[in-house]
Order: C-alpha cells, then sequence, then structure tokens
C-alpha cells in the first residue's frame, strides 16, 4: 500500500456528464491528488454511452442516479486502498452537471442518516429513489412546460428578468414539472428533490443539503436578485414544491459536517466540514480565477462560455446566474450542447477516430478555411434551437466537405457562435482580454489555436483541465475561513 504523508487539505469532487472525479488541494493550494470514475468505461452495467441514455424519442435523456453513487463508492475505495490519508481533509465541496435533477423517495432521509459503514453505499440507498433515472442537462423533450411556465409568468423576457434566463428545455423547473404531469405517482412519493450538486453534498452530508444559490440559478425558478423561490414559477411547475427543493442558501455555506459513515469507514474527522456544493460551471468560475474582461471556456461534454458580471442583463440568448464565489455579483453563461461529442463524431469520420489526425488536418488548413464554413448540431442546439448539419462555400450551401476542411469549418463554427453569442449579451473582447480555457478539449492544442485566432486574443490552458474540481476544493478553502457577511450573504 503506498503511503501519502500526513497532509492537511481541502477535497474538490465534480459529478460531471461522463464521470465522478476529484482532486486534494493542500494550503498552498497545490493539487496533490486526483482520480476519477468514468460511468461507461469503468461502470459498463449501466450501459450509458457518454455517461447518460438518450430515450426512443430522441428529446429525452436521464442517467441512472444509482450510478452517480456507485462510482463515488468506486472512487473512495480506491483511495483508501491507495493509503490517502482522509484524516486530513479539513473540508469538501463539490461541483454536479446543472440542471439535472434527483427524486428522493419518502422515507429516504431515515436511510441517509442511519447509513451502515459496513455496507458501500450504493447498496445501501437502492430503494432510495422514487425516479431512478434522472433527467440530465441534455434532455430538450419539456417544450410544453416551457411555454406554462412563460405564460405563468407574463412572457419570456419577464421570466428572464425574475431567474435570470428564459425557459429552457434543461431547466429544472420545466424538469420537475413533466415528471409531476406525466408521473403524479411517483411525484407524490418524493420527499425531497435535489439538483445532482446538493444530491452529492447530501451524500456525504448524511442528510438533505440545500441547495445553492448559483446552481439554484439553472432552475428557471429563483428570482435571481432577491435569492428565493419564485412563487409563481413554483405553482407554474408543480404543487408543494417548495417544500420538497427546501430553503436555498449563499454557495459558500457551511451545510454541515461529514456524516460518521466517512468517518467509521474512511477514517475522516468527525470535524471535516461540507460546504455547499454548486453547478460544475459556477465552480469552474471559481476555478478559474477569472478577471473582468476574461473569458472562459469550457470544453467538456458541452461548450461552455462564461463570465464574471457585476450588473445582470437578463436577455432572451443566455443566462445569468448567482456569482458561487460573491453572492453580492452574477455570472452570464452560455451552453453549447453539441461540444466534445460532435467533435469526436466528426474525428471519427473525417480523422480515422484520431485526435491526432484530427489536429494534423487543423495544420494542413488555413485560417478562414478558403471561404468554407459549417455549423454542425447533430442534436438539438440549446444556442441556439437548431438542428442538423449545415455547410456553406464561399458562394453556396453544399452537401459535404473535403475530410480536412470539414474538420476546420466544425472547428472554426463552433468558436464563431461562441463569440457572435458573447457579443450579443454585451460582451468585447478588450486589449487585455485573456481566453481561459478548460475541460476534456483544452489539451489539444490545435483546437485551442483556433479558439484564439477567432477571438483574436491569448489562450491560456488551466493547469489542470479540472477546473470545476479544482474550483470545488477552493471553494471548501472559502467556505473554512467562515463566512464573510459582505460576500457570502449578497
Ligand atoms: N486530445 C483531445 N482533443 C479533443 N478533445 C478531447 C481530447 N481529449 C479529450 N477530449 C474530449 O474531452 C471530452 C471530455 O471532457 P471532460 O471535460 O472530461 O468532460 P465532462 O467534465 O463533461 O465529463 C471527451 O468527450 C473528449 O471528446
Ligand atoms: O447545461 C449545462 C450548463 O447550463 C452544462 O454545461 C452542464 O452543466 C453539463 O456540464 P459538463 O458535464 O458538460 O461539464
Amino acid at each position: 500500500m503506498a503511503e501519502h504523508p500526513a497532509r492537511p487539505c481541502c477535497l474538490g469532487w465534480d459529478f460531471s456528464t461522463q464521470q465522478v472525479k476529484v482532486v486534494a488541494v493542500d494550503a498552498e493550494l497545490n493539487v496533490f491528488y486526483e482520480d476519477s470514475v468514468n460511468f461507461d468505461r469503468d461502470l459498463l452495467e449501466y450501459g450509458t454511452q457518454g455517461g447518460v441514455h438518450v430515450h426512443e424519442d430522441g428529446l429525452t435523456v436521464t442517467s441512472p442516479v444509482l450510478m452517480w453513487v456507485q462510482a463515488l463508492d468506486i472512487i473512495l475505495e480506491r483511495m483508501k486502498a491507495s493509503g490517502f490519508d482522509f484524516s486530513q481533509v479539513l473540508a469538501l465541496s463539490g461541483a454536479g452537471q446543472q440542471h439535472g435533477s434527483v427524486y428522493w423517495k419518502t422515507g429516504a432521509s431515515g436511510v441517509l442518516t442511519s447509513l451502515s459503514p459496513d455496507l458501500l453505499l450504493h447498496k445501501q440507498l437502492q430503494a432510495c429513489f422514487s425516479i431512478r433515472d434522472s433527467p440530465v442537462w441534455m434532455d430538450s423533450s419539456t417544450t410544453a412546460q416551457c411555454r406554462q411556465l412563460e405564460a405563468a409568468v407574463g412572457g419570456a423576457q419577464a421570466l428572464s428578468g425574475l431567474t435570470g434566463s428564459r425557459a429552457y428545455e434543461r431547466f429544472t423547473g420545466n424538469q420537475i414539472a413533466k415528471i409531476y404531469q406525466q408521473n403524479p405517482e411517483a411525484y407524490s412519493h418524493t420527499e425531497r428533490i435535489s439538483l445532482v450538486s446538493s444530491f452529492a453534498a447530501s451524500l456525504f452530508l448524511g442528510s438533505y443539503s440545500p441547495i445553492d444559490y448559483s446552481d439554484g440559478s439553472g432552475m428557471n425558478l429563483l428570482q435571481i436578485q432577491d435569492k428565493v423561490w419564485s412563487q409563481v414559477c413554483l405553482g407554474a411547475c408543480a404543487p408543494h414544491l417548495e417544500e420538497k427543493l427546501g430553503s436555498p442558501v449563499p454557495s459558500c455555506s457551511v451545510v454541515g459536517a461529514i456524516s460518521s459513515y466517512y468517518v467509521q469507514r474512511y477514517g475522516f474527522s468527525p470535524g471535516c466540514k461540507v460546504v455547499a456544493f454548486t453547478g460544475d460551471n459556477p465552480a469552474s468560475l471559481a476555478g478559474m480565477r477569472l478577471e473582468e474582461g476574461d473569458i472562459a471556456v469550457s470544453l467538456g461534454t458541452s461548450d461552455t462560455l462564461f463570465l464574471w458580471l457585476r450588473e445582470p442583463m437578463p436577455a432572451l440568448e443566455g443566462h445569468i446566474f448567482c456569482n458561487p464565489v460573491d453572492a453580492r455579483h452574477y455570472m452570464a453563461l452560455l451552453c453549447f450542447k453539441n461540444g466534445s461529442l460532435m467533435r469526436e463524431k466528426i474525428r471519427d469520420e473525417s480523422a480515422s477516430c484520431s485526435w491526432s489526425d484530427f489536429s494534423e488536418a487543423l495544420q494542413s488548413t488555413e485560417m478562414g478555411n478558403g471561404g468554407n464554413l459549417g455549423f454542425y448540431f447533430d442534436v438539438m442546439e440549446i444556442t441556439p434551437e437548431i438542428i442538423g448539419r449545415h455547410r456553406f462555400s464561399a458562394e453556396n450551401q453544399v452537401s459535404a466537405f473535403p475530410r480536412a476542411v470539414e474538420i476546420r469549418a466544425l472547428i472554426e463554427g463552433q468558436f464563431m457562435a461562441k463569440r457572435i453569442h458573447a457579443e450579443a449579451l454585451g460582451y468585447r473582447v478588450m486589449p487585455k482580454t485573456k481566453i481561459l480555457a478548460t475541460g476534456g478539449a483544452s489539451h489539444n492544442r490545435d483546437i485551442l489555436q483556433v479558439l484564439a485566432d477567432v477571438f483574436g486574443a491569448p489562450v491560456y490552458v488551466t493547469d489542470t483541465a479540472n477546473s470545476a474540481c479544482v474550483g470545488s476544493a477552493y471553494r471548501a478553502f472559502q467556505g473554512l475561513r467562515g463566512p464573510s457577511p459582505s460576500i457570502c450573504q449578497a
């Protein structure tokens, strides 16, 4: 067994679309431990692709909630086997893919509070969920519920002014409304609804964790200025929703001490604090330590682009969330669903399934692609709502490109869309602008060169692609310092 020297630290977790990841960060903010469990590869029995199940209608997308629990068991067991000294963990926090929801069955809280340290979590929580397949952010099956919600508050712009976004299919309020309408029995047997982030925090707490303001902003339910649930939105989605959600809390709140399960099974200190978990994009904003004018681009399963904002300007395209680091401020976020999985498809079709062949194609073609441009949306895009592959030469719409042209058209098109939509939200590239890239595809220098060319600004890669994890560990340190009334309370 490898021994790790004693080193006081915080843990940062990320329950993202394709994997669960963890980092340990010491008091000098050095990352000294990283691990991950990939759902498709390490949990074959759940049969996911890219961490999810796409249903027959092509719109409904879910993930098995027990798969997330089992992934946590696997990582913790591996850490223990490697000799990781859990007693040195001062605090932990984490992130979750945004918008996804978990439905705890009546009675589940009793199971959570009396976990036996002799058994793995997923064995004990089998019967705890009234909905076993959690809707996730890739789901776009709730258009009817979106229109109902917008109508209830006086239109899309009114909803955006109130909650930071017009109604989006993946936003949790609309997902809850669909479950209530289609499966009222399961809804009535649900005692608590968590986001993926607050669900993961609940596993560590051994009781229900509140939803934080920042991830709560991705539900179409939270009034982002007042930081309270909107009664009109709750009422439009489902009955008794407020009691099932619990009250939202500032993102840097300490929500409690770690459950005795982890103390007894893994040797955590009973004083180890759990700081509210948040969304993966808010956690990345914390991890990347953005400055004004900077723009962060996360190239994970989805491509997201985010900025720190002082004055929110809710619009019909894009989202405003409460800021996870300073509750007086906000963040803007644009999400593009056809990110890494779309790049993988074109890589498989036009670059023999190889990222190095993909890079060679980018190197062998010129910036501007000889006037050839393409937009590739194999699944219904979020920004804007569109599907299909659309290719244009300098003169006409065309049906196909040579392989290398196809690859450059994809990458240039993806980054041009990001710049155009960010500018529509009021963002301007400034002389001091830095682009901070993170996520799996930020390992690819040739993709990043196109990003730099399209924005005309330098691109920096965060020293770890796991910015959501690292941001979560930073947030755990922030929570340990205790509440700062001006920053944490808004
Ligand atoms: N060298 C590479 N070039 C381009 N994309 C890559 C490369 N390595 C990994 N990726 C992409 O990174 C994606 C995973 O990113 P990651 O940030 O880990 O995902 P998430 O956090 O959403 O689970 C994969 O789907 C893959 O397409
Ligand atoms: O829907 C959004 C943001 O609004 C997505 O960005 C999810 O938060 C998923 O994140 P990744 O797993 O792709 O990082």
